[in-house]
């Protein structure tokens, strides 16, 4: 059992300007099982909505909660440090965005795996769900022994992403923009793997997107529009098929 319950979220971050209140007061809550799309126009709040679940230290949250029910209980997510809400079962893809020279993506994988479940993995298991994976996601073997995200073109960083998904396994995964830079071969190959995850059926995936395209491949649930820091709607898969087909004017508006 898994739940990611977001309440009236406040998020700022400090400009020169001062404080600048970003999220206004999310309530979204993700339960086992079911994938939420966030769609919403550029600069409305969603990446912010991730960073902040991922404990980057350039949000404050200045009010409400965010709390992840798992096996172990009820755990407040904002009192943890980035490590401990990895290890809780959460898994933001942007988490890992920077380069790592000299660090190749077999031991950064291992690494993590290690730190999330609290000892290392079996090698011999390990190295055939590592190969299973690349294979999966139809990536070339030579590609776990490259430094992590150096010269990665944006397909390999996707795929990557998608593959510490499927190695990792969390409970709750954000993917933020996962359909970006994907050529249309590369987005069903990495929609097969959010997929396959989800297949599982006791995750919750949060799918952060500025396009319909990715939600022909993984049908989300519930889909919520984002406008100026909160949820100004939320329905079913239709709903992405209204904003594909009338944008973001109805919701701005009603917002403004
Ligand atoms: N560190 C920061 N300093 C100043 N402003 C920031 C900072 N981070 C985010 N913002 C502002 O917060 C707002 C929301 O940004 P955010 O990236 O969360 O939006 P978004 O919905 O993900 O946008 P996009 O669709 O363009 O990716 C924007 O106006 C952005 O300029």
């Amino acid at each position: 059992m898994a739940t990611l319950d977001i309440k009236d979220l406040h998020v700022s971050v400090t400009t020169e300007d001062g404080d600048k209140e970003i999220l206004k007061g999310v309530d979204l809550t993700i339960r086992e099982g079911e994938t939420h799309a966030i769609m919403g126009p550029n600069g409305s709040g969603k990446s912010t909505l991730a960073y902040s679940i991922a404990g980057h230290p350039k949000y404050t949250v200045t009010g409400g909660s965010v709390t992840l029910d798992g096996p172990d209980g009820r755990a407040d997510v904002l009192a943890m440090s980035v490590d401990e809400r990895a290890r809780a079962g959460l898994f933001l893809a942007m988490q890992y965005p920077v380069e790592v020279p000299g660090v190749s993506v077999a031991n950064f994988l291992r690494t993590a795996k290690t730190a999330i479940d609290g000892e290392a993995p079996k090698l011999r298991t390990w190295v055939k769900d590592v190969n299973s994976a690349m294979e999966q996601l139809k990536m070339d073997p030579a590609f776990s022994q490259r430094s992590v995200n150096e010269g990665f073109s944006g397909g390999e960083k996707k795929r990557h992403e998608i593959m510490q998904l499927e190695l990792l396994d969390p409970l709750v995964a954000i993917l933020d923009e996962t359909d970006s830079g994907l050529d249309i071969d590369a987005l069903k190959i990495v929609s097969e793997g959010v997929n396959r995850f989800k297949a599982e059926g006791d995750k919750g995936v949060l799918l952060i997107t500025h396009y319909t395209r990715i939600l022909r491949y993984i049908t989300p649930d519930f889909v919520h529009v984002f406008v100026d820091g909160k949820v100004a709607e939320q329905g079913g898969p239709e709903l992405a098929e209204e904003l594909e087909a009338s944008g973001y004017d109805r919701f701005v508006k009603a917002s403004a």
